[in-house]
């Protein structure tokens, strides 16, 4: 499928790796001149091209925009020669479906909430879908963001909280998993197996709740031992508010 990204920064970029991973995607990248962006396409050997106008003559499929939130608009509005039958899917946080509709009212729409893990196919991504979405055009959506990650489908009107829980999440594991890894070194461990501990530490934590849908205060309860050291860290994560810094962080993220 012929897939556009718009906007080849830091999510772009994960959502092009994810998507390369799929042989049967044809990808077009599209940003302004920048040598960060030129290089990673040849690295990864994707077409980039630099204006709106590109964009529409190649007619993709699919279109995903990954603009920053104020210029999203007006990038949609450079992308209105479009054909009907492409769909739209904007991944900037705050955008409307309803604003989207208005400058696109015949085309299939979605917006989308992704996280950075799409890049290696392990996204979390809250989609919400738009007008126009009709059986092809939700096999497309299916098609291009199944391989990415979870899709989790919920009413536009959570996809903010979904976003900042998944979206900004990523952010808040890796102050954790850095402080982890700082501790390990304290404690003697070189820095490159300390970050690998903490990494393999969450992912696993991650994998076991989905697969035995646990929920985390029973695995928390798994191996907290009677008397045991575990037991006494949470007392330490409790005492210094750390449920409530978490929860205060969404806050800020959403305020
Ligand atoms: N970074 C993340 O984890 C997530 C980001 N998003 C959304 O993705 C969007 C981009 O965020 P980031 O990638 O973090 O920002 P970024 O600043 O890394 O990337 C933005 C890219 O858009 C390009 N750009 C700027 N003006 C443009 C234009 N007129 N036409 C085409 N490209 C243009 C920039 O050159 C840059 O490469 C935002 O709307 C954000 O809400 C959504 C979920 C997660
Ligand atoms: O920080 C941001 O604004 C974007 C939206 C969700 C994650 N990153």
């Amino acid at each position: 499928m012929k897939i556009a990204v718009v906007g080849v920064g830091h999510m772009g970029s994960a959502i092009i790796k994810g998507l390369l991973s799929q042989a049967e995607n044809h990808v077009i990248g599209m940003n302004p001149v920048n040598p960060r962006v030129s290089k990673f396409a040849q690295e990864e050997g994707f077409h980039l091209v630099n204006s709106c106008e590109e964009v529409v003559s190649k007619k993709p499929a699919v279109v995903i925009v990954t603009t920053p939130a104020k210029v999203t608009l007006t990038v949609l509005k450079q992308l209105a020669g479009l054909p009907a039958h492409t769909v739209i899917i904007s991944a900037a946080a705050g955008v409307h479906l309803a604003e989207i509709a208005a400058i696109f009212p015949a085309n299939p729409l979605a917006a989308i909430i992704p996280n950075i893990p799409v890049a290696v196919n392990a996204g979390t991504i809250g989609l919400s879908l738009g007008p126009n979405v009709m059986a092809p055009a939700f096999d497309k959506i299916s098609q291009v963001l199944n391989p990415l990650g979870e899709v989790i489908r919920v009413p536009e009107s959570q996809l903010d909280i979904v976003g900042v829980i998944g979206g900004c999440g990523p952010a808040f594991v890796d102050v954790f998993m850095d402080a982890l890894s700082d501790a390990g070194v304290k404690y003697g461990l070189d820095r490159s197996t300390a970050y690998q501990l903490a990494a393999s530490m969450v992912t696993g934590s991650g994998q076991l709740a989905l697969r035995t849908g646990l929920t985390p205060a029973q695995l928390r309860d798994q191996v907290t031992s009677p008397g045991g050291t575990t037991i006494r860290g949470v007392e330490a994560l409790e005492k210094a508010g750390f449920r409530y810094a978490v929860i205060d962080a969404v806050n800020k993220a959403n305020g």
